[in-house]
């Protein structure tokens, strides 16, 4: 509630001045002993991940290793932050600071709950923040772990806080009069009230939404790592991924090929227990969510689509998972751009197919949308490659490849996706304000 979002935030000013004061160095060294933690306690913090969420504990890993790596990227980072000397005429100068922004707080969706935390935490701890922490209550348990893990690593009692709570503590935290900055991972319509929130403070604000993103086939690529590419731009986390590449544009002449190597290999996901190692489908987060997919599918159906496979409830055979929230992966064929499969983000695992002619056309079609996260793109010709990326209308574009997220690039979307990054050197400018100095070595020369 308000007080003990008060009592974090309160927490978190207090260590902040103690940790303002610190030099890079300093900081950056307690950063890589709380990224050595988690690279030792990864396979526990990838089981608890996978207990909080349902993605399955082969996945769980790799995301526990994108968060020690951001951490440890960051910690690199944090002593070679500063600004620049200027001369200025008569022997005066001036120069730059760059400083921290105070209390930032980060809001964090359910899907990849411990990444988020750490995508959130690196760079704003990095950079001479405190931050204050919100997980989604349907995955408050990971975020804990890595509270535990920065103080075990030597942060002050309170830099990083939790608060569990669901859109009225987020809304608490967003309107703290000693909240410096909001960082928020969550959908399009959550993103608009926290950036009106924000906005009252005049608090800057990171907004990481969703998408609908595409991903361009041509004829010449390499079809089998086509095939792959599009598994990953799908399937990842039961479907439930911002950046996925849900819409599949396939050129005429190779579409059935594809379209017949896809629907093998979507068969053969292993749907079951994610804590099994073999397992690389889990539940979906929760029943509603379950229904909505389902809905969606039911709607594309309606609208002339055709399941090439899944779609449909799952019950695993093993008695103990039988009420669990399990979905067969989907791939739809004969779709077209106006469905609603087409132009909503389902999140889930349904992939929708769509034939194209021409790279024209197919361009057209893949920026018609209001989102603009990621996209995508398999040919063998480079040439064609880099000319439609610079045309795709995303933040994050993939050649020959997707969801792959090395922790050195930036990450964010355009349009309706959001603004600001998360990864990358340019990150350290939304998580610190610089400060102009003025220094003048003679006398004042008054106008008056
Ligand atoms: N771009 C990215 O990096 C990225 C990453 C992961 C997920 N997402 C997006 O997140 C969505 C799925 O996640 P979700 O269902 O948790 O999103 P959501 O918007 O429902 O919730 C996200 C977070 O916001 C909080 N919240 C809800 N209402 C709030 C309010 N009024 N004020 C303040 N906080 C509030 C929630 O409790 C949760 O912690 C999808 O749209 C997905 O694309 C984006
Ligand atoms: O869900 C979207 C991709 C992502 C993973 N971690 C943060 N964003």
């Amino acid at each position: 509630d308000k007080k003990e979002v008060d009592l974090a935030v309160q927490s978190a000013k207090a260590a902040f001045k103690i940790w303002r004061k610190k030099s890079g160095m300093e900081r950056s060294r307690i950063l890589l002993e709380a990224a050595r933690i988690i690279r030792e306690r990864k396979d526990e913090i990838a089981t608890v991940e996978t207990i909080n969420n349902g993605k399955s504990v082969f996945e769980a890993r790799l995301d526990i290793d994108t968060s020690w790596q951001c951490l440890e990227y960051y910690a690199g980072l944090a002593a070679s932050m500063g600004g620049e000397h200027v001369q200025l005429p008569g022997g005066s100068f001036g120069y730059t600071r760059r400083e921290p922004l105070g209390v930032c707080v980060g809001i964090g969706a359910w899907n990849y709950p411990f990444q988020i935390a750490s995508w959130k935490s690196a760079p704003a701890l990095a950079c001479g923040n405190a931050m204050v922490f919100k997980p989604s209550p349907f995955t408050p348990v990971s975020t804990l772990l890595l509270a535990e893990i920065y103080t075990e690593a030597g942060v002050p009692p309170g830099l990083f806080n939790v608060v569990q709570g669901g859109a009225a503590t987020g809304q608490f935290l967003c309107q703290h009069r000693d909240v410096a900055k909001v960082s928020f991972t969550g959908s399009v319509p959550t993103g608009k009230k926290i950036m009106e929130l924000a906005s009252k403070g005049v608090k800057p604000v990171t907004l990481e939404l969703g998408g609908k993103s595409p991903l361009i086939i041509f004829s010449d690529c390499d079809i089998e790592n086509a095939v792959r590419g599009a598994m990953m731009a799908n399937f990842l986390t039961q479907g439930e991924v911002c950046c996925n590449g849900t819409r599949v544009f396939v050129q005429r002449e190779i579409l059935d090929k594809f379209t017949e190597e896809v629907v093998k290999q979507t068969k053969k996901i292993k749907i079951g227990d994610p804590l099994e190692e073999d397992t690389r489908m889990g539940p979906l987060i929760n029943r509603s969510h379950l229904q909505h997919v389902l809905g969606f599918i039911e709607q594309a159906k309606n609208e002339g689509a055709k399941v090439l496979c899944g779609g449909d409830l799952c019950v695993p055979e093993d008695p103990k998972l039988k009420d669990g929230y399990y979905m067969t992966p989907c791939v739809l064929g004969n779709c077209k751009d106006g469905m609603t499969c087409v132009k909503e983000e389902i999140f889930g695992p349904v992939m929708s197919i769509l034939s194209f002619d021409t790279e024209a056309e197919v361009l057209e079609r893949a920026n018609d949308t209001n989102f603009g996260l990621a996209a995508g793109v398999f040919t063998r010709d480079i040439q064609r490659a880099h000319r439609v990326v610079a045309e795709l209308q995303a933040g994050v574009c993939y050649i020959n490849n997707y969801n792959v997220s090395p922790v050195e690039l930036p990450f964010g979307g355009y349009k309706m996706s959001g603004f600001g990054r998360e990864n990358g050197r340019v990150t350290i400018e939304y998580y610190s304000q610089l400060k102009t100095i003025c220094v003048e070595m003679g006398d004042v020369e008054s106008v008056f």
